[in-house]
């Protein structure tokens, strides 16, 4: 008999998982994922309230999760959850935006934007990566970066500057880390329907700039992101490390 490969294992049953952002949009729907596949998820917000209701409903759905209340802009708050674990995975969702022409950003727009977008995910990362390597255990990171880290668009020099500079980040992080083991990557999607961008998508001329640019003809939703982050969390991507899953509907393609 042929001996065949043995399809890869998407379950990450055993493992602990840090979602940030996790009390809506993209970074719920990778709680619920990472949750689905078997992780004990700790889910990090601002909000107690919003996050004690995520929280709340996986625990209803007999999965294994629990809050953790933060300000991304609170570097120490961030390293007090490395401080007695390690995290087999860590999706970074936490994100903002502020959309204008570029000679309108103000230097106080500019420093909101990055410090949530750059310097908390440049730190989360540096925080988890340290974590692992004195646990001696490998890893998965994993940003929300957006197809905006590989191409511009109008009004978004901000947010294209901190997601472009994500990228970069994430390659160089690879290489420092990968003889221990710890991968890092970022998912890069396209129009989501979340909080995020619900002014983008109740403007008619952005809406249709938006199906117009979109191959597939259509927005995409939280469910179109939530394999990618099982498969980049689990074994199954275990040969993956500092690139970037464009899921973009075919935006980028042209
Ligand atoms: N929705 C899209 O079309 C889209 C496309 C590409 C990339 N993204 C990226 O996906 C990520 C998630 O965005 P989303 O669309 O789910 O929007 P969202 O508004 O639902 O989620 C963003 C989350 O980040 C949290 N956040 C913002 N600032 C924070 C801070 N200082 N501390 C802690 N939490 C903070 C918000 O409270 C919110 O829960 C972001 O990084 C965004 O840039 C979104």
């Amino acid at each position: 008999m042929t001996d065949l490969p043995r399809t890869p294992s998407f379950s990450l049953k055993g493992k602990t998982a840090l979602v940030t952002g996790a009390s809506s949009g993209i970074g719920q729907g990778c709680a619920v994922a990472l949750a689905e596949a078997g992780a004990h998820v700790v889910c990090a917000a601002r909000g107690a309230d919003r996050l004690a209701d995520t929280v709340a409903a996986l625990q209803g759905q007999g999965w294994s999760a629990e809050a953790a209340v933060v300000d991304q802009g609170d570097l120490n708050a961030l390293k007090h959850l490395f401080e007695d674990r390690a995290f087999d995975v860590v999706v970074n969702s936490a994100g903002t935006a502020r959309h204008s022409p570029a000679v309108e950003t103000t230097p106080e727009d500019f420093d909101a934007v990055t410090d949530v977008n750059l310097r908390s995910a440049y730190f989360l990362s540096a925080y988890a990566a340290k974590a692992l390597m004195a646990a001696g255990k490998p890893g998965s990171i994993i940003h929300i970066s957006s197809q905006m880290g590989h191409v511009g668009g109008v009004d978004r020099a901000l947010y294209c500057a901190t997601k472009h500079g994500l990228e970069g980040m994430v390659k160089a992080m690879a290489i420092e880390w990968g003889k221990q083991r710890i991968r890092i990557n970022t998912i890069c999607p396209t129009f989501i329907r979340t909080p995020l961008t619900q002014s983008t998508f109740d403007n008619p001329e952005r809406a249709a700039w938006i199906l117009e640019k979109i191959k597939l003809d259509r927005v995409g939703e939280v469910e179109d992101i939530m394999g990618a982050v099982t498969y980049l969390a689990s074994d199954a991507s275990a040969l993956v490390t500092g690139t970037s899953m464009l899921i973009d509907g075919g935006w980028t393609a042209d």
